[in-house]
């Protein structure tokens, strides 16, 4: 390597002045060569930085780092463990702030072989001939980014409580406890009818609470065959299964670690897994199914039902002690026949989701609308007004929807014949939404009432695409 210095003689110099042109010409060298190179002492703090490597860091004052603990500045630095071990790692990446760099590290010796510090240098990142290898790193790594990104906004709150719309004397209850919620970070049962808007306070009192940088995990427990929900929550070790779970996987608990988990329909919990779900809401740990090792985790729970869980206590199908630990900071969700001044503001919101989602023109509602929108029951609660404004908002041709655009239609025309697939078919989705209309949209009773699963009626709703009946 050329030093780019003009030196006398070696022999003609002194030793100690040989030695400082030298050094000068090392130093000079990783000016010119590298990104950036930094020197510890045994304390892990910084006695020298080039400018280059203030940079990378972020910072402008290089005298302020002077003095500061490396793995401070740098958490990913492995420099403290080449002053732990003495070792050389010659050839290493170090990513920092999403730019990937080959780094080298190393320790410095005194003339006794004492190790009296450590020395890193960043190459930089186009450093010619590991560029082919750097940029597929750079490649693979932004990829991978990428995905964590994703993952993590999948598993983000969407809604805060501004988008919780009502200002009614009930909703604003409503609305305190949950902002009171927010603030602790004790258990929350929300009880409500389906559609009221149970999951949207759940989230929201997420994103308010100190946990919000954090994952929110929900999972619909009646959605879920019993069979699987153990290692749906828990996890399941590598082999636990056969096909395609061979490998194991991370249960909700674990997904939701250092967050949220919102346990829609608690009170479809089998009695089984209700005993386990006790023994973690206690202890904090989980053991993944075949695992035979507990895993610590901190997750705040928000469960919520839309069945009458004291009652299910009453007759057995729901362990006492578990409902006392769910039922720390209960929150009830009005329905919205006992909230009829929130049908114009909500009205008004759900218009404009709606025209905003599908690009149709925006919608308003005649003072007739109005009214005849507050006389309705509306079983299904906020998810079935959304569903009736979105249906007149599509059929309609004019801006302003009066009584007779949520009217349902008169007689069907007469059918063709229907072949025998299509006729059972349609049979099927008149069942299921009937039963649902019985069950005023609670999907367990609507179950019992077809006489079949609810794993498999959510997978009819699922394919009839009636998820949101
Ligand atoms: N107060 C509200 N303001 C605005 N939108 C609401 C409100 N309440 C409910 N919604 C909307 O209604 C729909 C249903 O709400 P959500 O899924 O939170 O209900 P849920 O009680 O969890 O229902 P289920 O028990 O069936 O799962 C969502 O689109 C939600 O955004």
């Amino acid at each position: 390597m050329k030093l780019g210095l003009d030196l006398p003689e070696a022999s003609d110099l002194p030793h100690p002045a040989l030695q400082s042109v030298l050094q000068r010409a090392f130093f000079d060298v990783f000016e010119r060569q590298f990104a950036g190179a930094v020197v510890i002492n045994t304390d892990a703090r910084v006695v020298w930085m080039n400018p280059h490597y203030a940079e990378i860091l972020g910072i402008a004052d290089l005298n302020r780092i002077l003095g500061e603990r490396i793995d401070v500045l740098l958490p990913n630095t492995k420099l403290t463990e080449v002053l732990r071990t003495g070792e050389p790692i010659l050839l290493d990446f170090m990513t920092h702030r999403e730019r990937t760099f080959v780094v080298s590290r190393f320790p410095i010796m005194d003339d006794a072989g004492q190790i009296i510090g450590a020395g890193g240098i960043m190459l930089y990142d186009a450093w010619q001939p590991l560029k082919p290898l750097m940029d597929k790193f750079s490649r693979l790594q932004q990829g991978l980014l990428q995905i964590r990104r994703d993952f993590s906004r999948e598993r983000s709150a969407r809604y805060t409580f501004a988008d919780v719309v009502g200002e009614g004397p009930a909703c604003k209850r409503m609305k305190d406890l949950g902002k009171r919620a927010a603030g602790l970070d004790a258990t929350v049962l929300l009880l409500g009818e389906t559609g009221t808007g149970k999951e949207l306070l759940a989230q929201s009192i997420h994103a308010a609470s100190m946990r919000a940088s954090q994952p929110f995990v929900a999972l619909n427990v009646a959605a879920i065959p019993d069979t699987l929900l153990e290692a749906e929550l828990f996890g399941a070790a590598p082999g636990a299964y056969t096909g395609a779970d061979r490998r194991g996987r991370d249960g909700k608990f674990k997904l939701a670690d250092g967050g949220t988990i919102f346990l829609d329909e608690i009170g479809d919990l089998p009695l089984a897994t209700q005993a386990k779900l006790l023994r973690v809401l206690q202890e904090m740990e989980i053991e993944p199914l075949g695992a035979n090792q507990l895993i610590k985790v901190d997750v705040r729970v928000i469960a919520a039902t839309s069945r009458d869980l004291p009652a299910m206590v009453e007759a057995g199908q729901f362990r006492a002690d578990l409902f006392y630990r769910l039922n720390v900071l209960p929150i009830r969700l009005p329905p919205l026949r006992e909230r009829s001044e929130d049908i114009a503001p909500l009205s008004e919101k759900l218009l404009a989701d709606i025209s905003l989602r599908s690009g149709a023109a925006r919608k308003s509602l005649s003072p007739e609308a109005l009214t005849w929108l507050a006389s309705q029951p509306w079983p299904g609660n906020v998810r079935e007004l959304r569903n009736a404004l979105e249906q007149a908002t599509m059929l309609a041709d004019h801006p302003e929807l009066t009584p007779a655009d949520f009217l349902p239609a008169g007689p069907p025309p007469p059918l063709n014949p229907l072949t025998l697939a299509e006729a059972v078919r349609r049979a099927e989705m008149e069942a299921i939404r009937s039963a649902l209309l019985a069950s005023r949209g609670n999907k367990s009773d609507a179950a019992r009432i077809l006489g079949i699963g609810r794993a498999t009626l959510y997978e009819k709703l699922a394919g009839y695409g009636l998820e949101k009946v």
